[in-house]
């Protein structure tokens, strides 16, 4: 992708890039005095929903295009820049319209590539920076599509939001954070900016400070922290939002760890702890290739013997016994666990290899 840095946007010069403000514009006087209050905090980029997909038909579903002339108005009264969503090239218009300064493709867009296309052709020979918040479902080439999409529409101040992926039965987060996919993602494209969204993963406000600490730690340039004047008042998602106050304190909390260190002690040390993870992972290796070769010489039994090579009992026993063994280690039971699991999908593959023989 053809992209230019957060740096290169013209507005940004701090790490963590912040951009915070309310869930919803809801009416003049909200918006005013939230933005009047974060600017006081330093905030220099404002969020605000102007429509809002909901889950549920009835919720409310922002108060649509007349918050724009008043997002105009704040615009010029605190010399802030301004964020909204974009589900719909009506929505691209309007929000040009009236100077919108960022747009963001919601995680229920990114989902949909009709939706997206017809974002990103509203969008052509525009150059506003765009963030594409991740689909709802851990899918990243979904989200890279979705980035590339714009980035061919000639959008090349391109963002990307971690804002979690749902869940079904996950009672500590609203959106599960799932950091391996951002991580992908990061992995992928390194100098794509990623802008973390710890309000809408923890879904209440207690945990935003920790999930943005980890943004920080994972090496993500940026937060968007809703912030409302009266958290409890707001007209959606009351439960994650924290004041302007709140905010400061949150922000001045949180620590922000340079990429890589440049100085030599520190950098031949780590190097000598590389050296020995390597020699460990060479191990390691060699383990399971002897397993696999254990593995293989218990499916050509099995054949032989005309036994199915998924022996339940057996199973059962290793799955159970090697997180406890974990457990003696120092080790993650559920990270065992889930090792073995990928482990038995791997033997039962090798030994149905001789099943044709
Ligand atoms: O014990 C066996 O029968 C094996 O083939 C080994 C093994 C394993 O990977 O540990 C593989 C497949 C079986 O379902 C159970 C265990």
């Amino acid at each position: 992708m053809d992209t230019i840095h957060l740096n290169e946007w013209g507005f940004v010069s701090n790490k963590p890039f912040v951009i915070a403000g309310p869930c919803s514009v809801e009416t003049p006087q909200q918006l005013d005095a939230t933005v009047g209050q974060l600017v006081e905090k330093g905030i220099q980029v404002i969020r605000g929903g102007v429509w809002k997909p909901r889950t549920r038909p009835n919720s409310f579903e922002g108060v649509g295009e007349i918050a724009l002339p008043w997002i105009k108005d704040v615009k010029q009264k605190y010399g802030v820049k301004f964020a909204t969503e974009v589900a719909t090239p009506y929505h691209v218009e309007k929000a040009l319209k009236f100077g919108m300064d960022i747009l963001w493709v919601g995680a229920r867009s990114t989902v949909n590539p009709f939706t997206v296309q017809e974002i990103a052709n509203a969008l052509k020979g525009v150059d506003i920076p765009v963030l594409v918040k991740n689909p709802v479902n851990p899918d990243v080439a979904l989200w890279i599509g979705a980035l590339e999409r714009l980035n061919q529409a000639g959008i090349k101040k391109l963002g990307a939001i971690h804002r979690g992926f749902s869940n079904f039965n996950d009672h500590t987060y609203r959106n599960s954070p799932l950091w391996q996919i951002p991580l992908e993602l990061k992995t992928r494209y390194p100098y794509l900016p990623l802008i973390n969204d710890p309000s809408h993963i923890c879904g209440k406000r207690d945990l935003i400070q920790m999930i943005a600490q980890m943004a920080l730690d994972l090496d993500m340039e940026g937060l968007i922290i809703e912030s409302h004047i009266r958290p409890d008042e707001a007209w959606s998602d009351a439960a994650q939002q924290v004041t302007p106050d709140a905010l400061n304190v949150l922000l001045s909390q949180l620590h922000v760890p340079s990429p890589s260190a440049e100085n030599p002690i520190f950098k031949s040390k780590l190097e000598l702890i590389r050296e020995q993870i390597d020699e460990v992972d060479r191990a390691l290796l060699a383990t399971l290739s002897q397993r696999m070769k254990l593995v293989e010489q218990a499916g050509i039994f099995k054949k032989e013997n005309d036994v199915a090579l998924f022996q339940i009992d057996r199973w059962k026993k290793v799955f159970q016994s090697r997180p406890e063994w974990a457990v003696q280690m120092d080790l993650n039971p559920d990270f065992i666990k889930e090792l073995f699991r990928i482990i038995h999908v791997e033997s039962i593959r090798e030994q149905s290899k001789h099943m044709g023989e």
